[in-house]
């Protein structure tokens, strides 16, 4: 069961595998809340990561379908977001960070993973997250913009 959670990512250690466009994508909003990111990526493929400054990179880097060579990597770390295109390989990721206790996100899923990030609606005041628990998350995209009319016309 998904419950909602607001968690400070304030210099967080936050580990992306994978370097790809859903790696960006995800990146991009937690690094608004302030994340240390590190990613590991056999290749970079979404470009615009080189350019971010506070993000590390460890290109070259290919994760083999190996639990101790996972565990070792993920350790230490509080989450963890495995965006390869190889599901079999973030399926595995996920289930070792969550047997370790670590918080994962996982990109080719609807469910397999511990922490699933929702839909945001915030202005200075008030932060909004939608969720439908994987099943739909497209449907996001209707509730958010009607959640943005009534953010924009309550009193401030
Ligand atoms: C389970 C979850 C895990 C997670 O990612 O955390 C997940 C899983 C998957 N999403 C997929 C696809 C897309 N997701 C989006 C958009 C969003 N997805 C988000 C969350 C979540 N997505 C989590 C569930 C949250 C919930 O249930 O409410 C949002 C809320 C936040 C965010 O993305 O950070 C954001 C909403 C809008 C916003 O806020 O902007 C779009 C674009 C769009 O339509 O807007 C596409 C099409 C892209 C394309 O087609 O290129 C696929 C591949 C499916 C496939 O290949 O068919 C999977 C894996 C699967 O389904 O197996
Ligand atoms: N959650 C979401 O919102 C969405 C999720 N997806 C899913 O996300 C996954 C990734 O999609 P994209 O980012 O578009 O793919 P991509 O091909 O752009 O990126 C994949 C990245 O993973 C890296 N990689 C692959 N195998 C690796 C390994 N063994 N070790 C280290 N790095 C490795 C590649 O070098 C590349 O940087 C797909 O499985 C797709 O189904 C797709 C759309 C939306």
């Amino acid at each position: 069961m998904w419950f909602p959670l607001f968690i400070n990512f304030e210099n967080k250690k936050v580990l992306v595998i994978g370097g790809g466009k859903i790696a960006a994508k995800k990146i991009g909003k937690i690094l608004e809340y302030g994340a240390n990111v590190t990613v590991v990526t056999e290749n970079v493929v979404e470009e615009g990561l080189l350019q971010l400054e506070n993000v590390k990179i460890e290109n070259n880097r290919k994760i083999e379908n190996d639990k101790s060579e996972i565990e070792k990597l993920v350790k230490g770390y509080f989450f963890v977001i495995v965006a390869t295109d190889n599901e079999e390989l973030n399926q595995n990721i996920a289930e070792i960070c969550d047997s370790n206790g670590i918080l994962v996100n996982n990109v080719s899923s609807k469910f397999k993973m511990n922490a699933m990030f929702g839909g945001i609606v915030k202005n200075d005041e008030f932060q909004i997250a939608v969720s439908t628990g994987g099943k739909n998350c497209r449907r996001s995209r209707a509730m958010k913009s009607e959640i943005q009319k009534i953010l924009d016309k309550i009193e401030k």
